[in-house]
């Protein structure tokens, strides 16, 4: 049986999609959440874009030692105030406002006695004291996104800032996503003895869109051998226009692990069965040829929860971002300390899940209660894992311990 390690895997199918079409389209802002841009983003024009005011005051148009001033306008954020401001003469404005061109300085409202139109400062400021200048945080056509970065909510909001109306980014992924086993019921179905939840479709389905995938095409088939052939049809159909199709359980080495037939009969060519790693080393890779188009690659992950929680993270994550044409889409390492044992021998590459939390300001990494490959509460929680190369030490509690952190930072 063909068994990788993980890195060479990884580097197999970067290699692969070091080939993949990217197409470019764009999008309203409030659909670019989660997406991958296309382009670098500039910025339409400088920021602010005007002298603002960061208070609510009066804009002075400074008269040399002079504390009493003429209000002579007030404006409010989005107004401006064009006619001329002469020396001793003040502008109420509000937080936000563009201060007028003739004034020089802002003061809070705060740091004045007012009476009837006039004003009394109580201290004489500096000029361009208290107003933000233009192009503070960036000027006018800069890149404020690179082509390639997943974009946040935050960065959306600064593309829209920044003017721009239309995002470019790349056509988005489809992704089919099949679960095996006739031992599975969806929620809400009734479990007979025997059954289990198919927790891993939930599981899954939201780990993607964690990925900025927002709906993923999905197919429960049984294992039962009678049914294969119907179920083969089926799956052939949805996987028609999908982009990656990725499937836990049956995949391993018992009677009813029909995936890999299942996708060879789709026309994929395998690349692997195994990986060298635990949990999750049953895992088939493969790729279907499309005509004119991209590769489609297939992940086989494994059905037990845990190893197919570890293998989305280290095996489809990674292609899944290359697909969309995300730069830099690795987690991060976190030297951790570690809070309980790991004691188990590592004659493969050992993924340890567990939870990364800080104490006293110190990041700790406690190991889930059960690390086996069928372990399934631990996932409650799980937002890390723990390094344990292949023949490293055993640790125990207080030792230092590289630890890949499950998020975006
Ligand atoms: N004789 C051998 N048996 C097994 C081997 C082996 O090398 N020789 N490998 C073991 C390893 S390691 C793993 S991991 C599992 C992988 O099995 P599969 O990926 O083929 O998965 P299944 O057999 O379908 O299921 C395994 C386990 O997970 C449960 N499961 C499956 N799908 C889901 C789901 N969607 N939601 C929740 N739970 C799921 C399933 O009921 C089984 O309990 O094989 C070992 N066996
Ligand atoms: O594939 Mo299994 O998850 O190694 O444990």
């Amino acid at each position: 049986m063909n068994a990788l390690t993980l890195a060479e895997a990884a580097a197999l199918w970067r290699g692969i999609l070091a080939h993949t079409t990217h197409t470019i389209e764009y999008v309203p802002p409030d659909t670019a959440w989660g997406r991958i841009a296309a382009a670098d983003i500039c910025a339409a024009h400088p920021y602010p874009p005007y002298r603002k005011s960061p208070f609510d005051g009066y804009a002075l148009c400074l008269n040399g030692k002079e504390r009493s001033y003429e209000v002579v306008a007030t404006i409010g954020a989005g107004e401006h105030y064009d006619e001329p401001v002469l020396p001793g003469q003040a502008v109420r404005l509000m937080t936000g406002c563009a201060v007028p061109r003739s004034c020089q300085a802002v003061v809070m409202q705060e740091a004045v006695r007012r009476q009837g139109k006039r004003i009394e400062l109580t201290t004489i400021p500096l000029p361009e004291d208290n107003i933000i200048p233009i192009g503070e945080e960036c000027l006018s056509g800069e890149v404020l996104l690179s082509q390639g970065t997943y974009l946040t909510s935050g960065a959306v909001s600064v593309a829209v800032a920044m003017g721009n109306t239309a995002i470019p980014v790349y056509k988005d992924v489809r992704v089919l996503l099949v679960t095996s086993g006739r031992e599975l019921v969806m929620a809400g179905q009734e479990r007979q003895y025997g059954q289990i939840y198919n927790s891993n479709a939930y599981l899954f389905q939201q780990l993607l869109r964690n990925e900025g995938i927002r709906s993923a095409a999905f197919c429960h088939v049984s294992d039962a051998p009678e049914r294969l052939a119907s179920e083969i049809e089926r799956v052939r159909e949805l996987a028609a226009d999908a982009d990656l199709i990725l499937s836990t359980g049956g995949v391993s080495v018992g009677l009813y692990d029909t995936m890999p037939q299942l996708f060879q009969h789709l026309g994929a060519r395998e690349l692997y069965r195994r990986i060298a790693m635990r949990p999750g080393s049953a895992s088939y890779g493969g790729l279907i040829e499309r005509k004119g188009g991209n590769a489609v690659p297939v992940l086989g992950l494994s059905g037990n929860p845990s190893a197919a929680f570890n293998a989305f993270h280290l095996l489809a994550v990674p292609v899944l971002r290359q697909l969309r044409g995300e730069k830099r889409g690795d987690f991060p390492v976190v030297t951790c300390r570690l809070n309980g044992n790991l004691t188990k021998e590592n004659p493969v590459d050992r993924f340890v899940q567990g939870r990364l939390s800080f104490a006293q300001g110190q990041p700790v990494f406690t190991p889930n209660h059960v690390v086996t490959s069928s372990a399934l509460l631990g996932l409650k929680a799980a937002n890390a894992l723990a390094l344990r190369p292949k023949h490293s030490p055993p640790l125990t509690n207080g030792a230092e311990v590289p630890v890949l952190l499950l998020r975006r930072i």
